[in-house]
């Protein structure tokens, strides 16, 4: 066991380029996520989370500061890493079963193909989806879509899964369905979680550390540590402990919001 996170950001600093010179977005920012944990990140409305998650998965890389996944520094795209966005983006000409499989025709691996379908079945049973292999995605509904979505990004046994606001675009009900498929997902299998969102219900919920970001350039401001155990329901999201919690949550985020409409 080494004391090494899985995820670390080490003073990493970025800004874009645009038509109206550098836009800052993130500054000196540092998180760490250790190997099994669960980390959410919330912050104000374009204050740079999703460029976060880009540059975590090695899809682009800090202008400062070094990101690191499992120890190693990040220098390229990572097959390591899962991900799942608001939007599952499932290909309409492949069924269900064969989106999923996806990654594993991309990622170097010894499974035959029986082993890939037992795992992308395995997985799809786990999230409530067996029997809907064959469909196409648009016979599915958003929240059948965004769990096959899932069952996509970890397939191929990620050591990270990076979810950028998978539920934003569900119903209240369907939601809270799916934070509680994630959450068992979680107990089920090995990997360690960073997810976007604003929801502060759902970072209480889903996470063991919550990351309050501050306005842009964003650095990080606050952070909360969910002593709900693994066996937390949603009904613990009702109980004095949680209401604190999300009280301190928002109050902070109202203070990241302060500061960007100053800076802006
Ligand atoms: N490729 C890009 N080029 C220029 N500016 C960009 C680019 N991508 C993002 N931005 C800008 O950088 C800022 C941060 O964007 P980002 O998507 O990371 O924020 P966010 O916190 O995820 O936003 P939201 O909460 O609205 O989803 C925004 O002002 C956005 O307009």
């Amino acid at each position: 066991m080494t004391d090494e996170p899985q995820i670390a950001l080490r003073g990493v600093t970025h800004a874009y380029m645009t038509d109206d010179g550098p836009l800052p977005v993130l500054n000196n920012l540092n998180i760490s996520v250790q190997k099994g944990t669960f980390t959410a990140v919330v912050g104000p409305s374009g204050c740079g989370k999703s460029t976060l998650t880009r540059l975590i998965a090695g899809l682009m890389f800090p202008d400062e500061g070094e990101v690191w996944l499992g120890g190693e520094l990040v220098k390229s795209p990572r097959s390591t890493v899962g991900m799942a966005f608001q939007n599952p983006v499932l290909l309409e000409w492949r069924n269900i079963l064969q989106n999923v499989l996806l990654p594993l025709e991309i990622v170097p691996n010894s499974l035959s193909q029986k082993q890939r379908e037992d795992r992308a079945e395995e997985l799809l049973a786990l999230v409530g989806l067996e029997g809907f292999e064959d469909k196409k995605p648009s016979e599915l509904s958003g929240g059948m879509r965004q769990r096959a979505s899932l069952c996509r990004a970890l397939v191929h046994r990620p050591e990270v899964l990076i979810l950028d606001e998978p539920f934003g675009a569900l119903d209240a009900f369907t939601r809270e369905d799916l934070w509680q498929i994630m959450h068992d997902l979680r107990h089920q299998e090995e990997f360690t979680c960073l997810l976007i969102t604003h929801d502060l219900r759902e970072s209480v919920f889903l996470a063991n550390e919550v990351v309050v970001l501050s306005g842009r350039p964003a650095t990080t401001q606050f952070l909360l540590d969910v002593p709900f155990g693994p066996d937390r329901t949603l009904d613990d999201l009702y109980t004095p402990a949680a209401t604190e919690m999300l009280a301190e949550l928002r109050h902070q985020i109202q203070i990241a919001q302060g500061r960007d409409v100053e800076a802006a």
